[in-house]
């Protein structure tokens, strides 16, 4: 299923500053084109995109990985549906994939270890990835951390039977997609409390995945510390830097005014403080996090506040179909164009649609940061040069979105479509967390 090679770097949904600019009319023309037919789409006038840049525009792909889709109230599970959840990161995945040595518990001290001594496997390093072989069936979905992660559990959510693939930094878990080592990443792009994951906006942006869903996750923290320790033993609380933001106020009300270290994800801590038999520290990690490092729960339930979420992002080596009988998404990043108000006028393109915006976020602009501009133009006023990310609510099977973007592009000098795809609409259950 997966011996293809990866797909060419060309195929991605942007919408540039150069080139022929499709007409609203000639948008509308293409979007159905590129939607109905399944043959090459010749354009009228023989310029402008290409139906592969069409299709990618617009996010809407006759895939050749389509059939592996759900088009099941919860698209995109890759999983057949059921909502069992099997024990991950097991030793099948490290072993199949070639990847990852497993080490015994016996030199556990560099490898994961867990509390009935079965080896967990370490996460995907950036020297790790190489092309994939061949694999079954099972889809299987990178994320950064370390067994016990929240992202780990979010995989575990967005697709309920997946082989979840632990990788070490963001950065990888885009790789693996890209080098069909995963089929798909599920990272964290905002947490209620903390806000935006801001590496993962500009890895977006640089990576030519596409979203392909969204899982909101309530974030239940723990603090754990080895069996035996007290909370006055501890003169250190180590996380994830997300963990600890979302948990400052309520370790203060605990009497926890001890040192912070961050690390890279919230398991790894507690890994960590097993593996190095720590007793002056504690770490900020799930339950489970506590159950698989042999860790003890001090206090349960520490986040500052009850309904602490965060929002993952499901990504893909190609978009999915966009649809109009459920709630979808759509996020998109430009850039400004030149003119005034361009950043009210993007917006009203949306609002005389009524389509709700959901999110704004700007980042700077990697190229070109700065601007040097002034009055006399003599370039020594300077002003910051951002990127914009937006989602809103509308499918882009929709003609108003349609619309609305080729509204947008007129007004901005770069736009791409980062995927448009359903709504995570599941009921609010703050405390089934981790
Ligand atoms: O460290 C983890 O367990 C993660 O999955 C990462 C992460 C994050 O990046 O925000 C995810 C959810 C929580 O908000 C805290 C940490």
């Amino acid at each position: 299923m997966h011996a293809i090679a990866p797909p060419s770097s060309n195929n991605f949904n942007c919408f540039t500053g150069t080139g022929a600019r499709p007409t609203l009319a000639r948008v509308r023309r293409r979007f159905i084109q590129s939607v109905y037919r399944s043959d090459s789409v010749n354009f009228p006038n023989g310029v402008g995109l290409s139906r592969a840049d069409w299709q990618s525009t617009c996010a809407i792909l006759a895939s050749k990985v389509v059939s592996q889709e759900q088009p099941t109230d919860k698209p995109d599970t890759g999983s057949g549906g059921t909502n069992h959840f099997p024990a991950v990161n097991g030793h099948k995945t490290a072993i199949d994939l070639d990847l990852v040595p497993i080490e015994t518990a016996d030199n556990s001290m560099s490898s994961s270890i867990s509390s009935n001594n079965k080896p967990q496997p370490k996460p995907l390093t950036i020297t790790d990835l190489s092309p994939a072989p061949m694999h079954g069936s099972q889809l299987r979905v990178a994320y950064q951390g370390v067994p016990g992660a929240y992202s780990e559990a979010a995989a575990g959510k967005a697709y309920p039977n997946c082989e979840a693939i632990p990788c070490d930094q963001f950065e990888v878990a885009f790789q693996a997609v890209e080098l069909w080592i995963a089929d798909r990443a599920v990272l964290p792009i905002e947490n209620s409390l903390g806000g935006s994951i801001h590496r993962n906006y500009d890895l977006l942006l640089r990576h030519r995945l596409h979203i392909v869903g969204e899982v909101q996750l309530p974030v239940h923290h723990c603090l754990l510390a080895l069996p035996g320790v007290r909370k006055e033993y501890l003169n250190r609380v180590i996380s994830h830097p997300q963990a600890l933001a979302q948990c400052e106020l309520t370790l203060t009300k605990l009497g926890l005014n001890v040192a912070r270290e961050a690390v890279d994800d919230t398991a790894g801590a507690a890994e960590f403080i097993a593996a190095n038999n720590l007793r002056d520290t504690a770490a900020i990690a799930s339950a489970r996090a506590a159950g698989l490092y042999g860790l003890n729960i001090l206090e349960d339930g520490i986040q500052d506040d009850s309904s602490n979420v965060t929002r993952f992002v499901m990504l893909a080596r190609e978009p999915i179909i966009p649809r109009t009988d459920r709630p979808f998404k759509t996020s998109i990043v430009f850039a400004h164009g030149k003119g005034t108000s361009v950043l009210f006028k993007v917006l009203s393109a949306f609002a005389f649609r009524n389509i709700s915006l959901t999110k704004i976020e700007s980042r700077p602009h990697r190229n070109r940061p700065i601007r040097l501009v002034d009055d006399a133009n003599v370039g020594t006023a300077k002003h910051f040069e951002y990127m914009f990310y937006v989602d809103f609510e509308a499918s882009m099977a929709e003609v108003r979105a349609q619309n609305a973007l080729a509204e947008v592009q007129e007004f901005t000098s770069f736009l791409r479509v980062l995927g448009s795809y359903p709504m995570d609409m599941t009921p609010w259950c703050p405390s089934g967390g981790d």
